[in-house]
């Protein structure tokens, strides 16, 4: 899965002429609306996460580190593994014996790629200030692992943020869309941000456990269940991705742009 295979359109300022108020205005709105400048993350993908690493790592080091690139790889295979077993849990939950039924023929394709992310700290902390703006994610689940500092909040179906507090030894799982499509919504992805509450650097690892990029999208009857309608048309993961990413980071709330808007069928829950 490419995380940008479409372009968006760049104010370019030319700063050796006058500037006039048109450049002015999308310059404001590119720093209001585009990725947060306190954000940067470098992705990392599998199955081969060794040569993935390796590759970044060549060109953001100056020396040969290996053992940048072989922990990466061991903490996607980890990643990998406990995927799968989220997976398998989540199926029982779904319903009896469906990890037996669902698994395989549907989720044994599935890859992963791991995010890197730094927070760098903001100025001050008089006003709220986001790191990472609202949004669900694109994946099956998501397993987050972030530091001491806090500032992951979940928002809840009534709107209220709630902090998701750090807690040693434990990692945070989220639904993501493809998830929430494939269950019919008895899953729900969960809208996240993250908020920076500390004037220090904010470390986090989040690994996105994704369907194959061609894989076409459908609960089966089963997972929909008797008497229920189905509420997303089926579609290519894919396409999905490519919906997203042409819609421009930060307008979630304004414009359509989640996985509801993009299949959903009539009125939704
Ligand atoms: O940094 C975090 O804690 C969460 C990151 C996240 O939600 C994402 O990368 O999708
Ligand atoms: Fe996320």
């Amino acid at each position: 899965m490419s995380e940008s295979q479409t372009s968006i359109q760049l104010p370019v300022l030319d700063i050796s002429q006058p500037l006039h108020s048109s450049s002015l205005l999308s310059l404001v709105e590119a720093c209001r609306e585009w990725a947060s400048p306190f954000f940067e993350s470098l992705r990392v993908s599998g199955p081969d996460f060794f040569g993935s690493a390796h590759s970044s790592a060549n060109v953001l080091f100056d020396q040969q580190v290996s053992e940048f690139s072989e922990i990466l790889q061991e903490y996607g295979k980890k990643m990998t593994e406990l995927s799968n077993r989220i997976v398998e849990i989540v199926l029982m939950s779904l319903g009896d014996g469906f990890e037996k039924k669902y698994y395989d023929s549907e989720f044994k394709n599935c890859h992963g790629y791991m995010r890197i992310i730094n927070y760098s700290p903001p100025e001050s902390l008089k006003e709220e200030v986001e790191g990472l703006g609202m949004h669900t994610d694109m994946s099956c689940v998501t397993i987050v692992y972030q530091d001491e500092t806090g500032g992951l909040q979940v928002r809840s179906k009534e709107g209220k943020w709630m902090d998701i507090s750090p807690c040693e030894e434990t990692l945070v799982v989220n639904v993501g869309d493809m998830l929430q499509a494939w269950s019919n919504g008895r899953l729900r992805s969960s809208e996240h941000r993250v908020v920076l509450k500390q004037l220090v650097n904010r470390f986090s690892l989040a690994f996105f456990w994704c369907f194959e990029d061609d894989k076409e999208i459908l609960a089966p009857d089963e997972v929909v269940g008797e008497g229920n309608m189905r509420i997303y048309k089926p579609f290519v993961c894919s396409d999905y991705l490519r919906f997203r990413e042409s819609n421009e980071e930060g307008k979630f709330e304004k414009v359509g742009f989640t996985v509801k808007d993009f299949a959903g069928i009539g009125l939704q829950m």
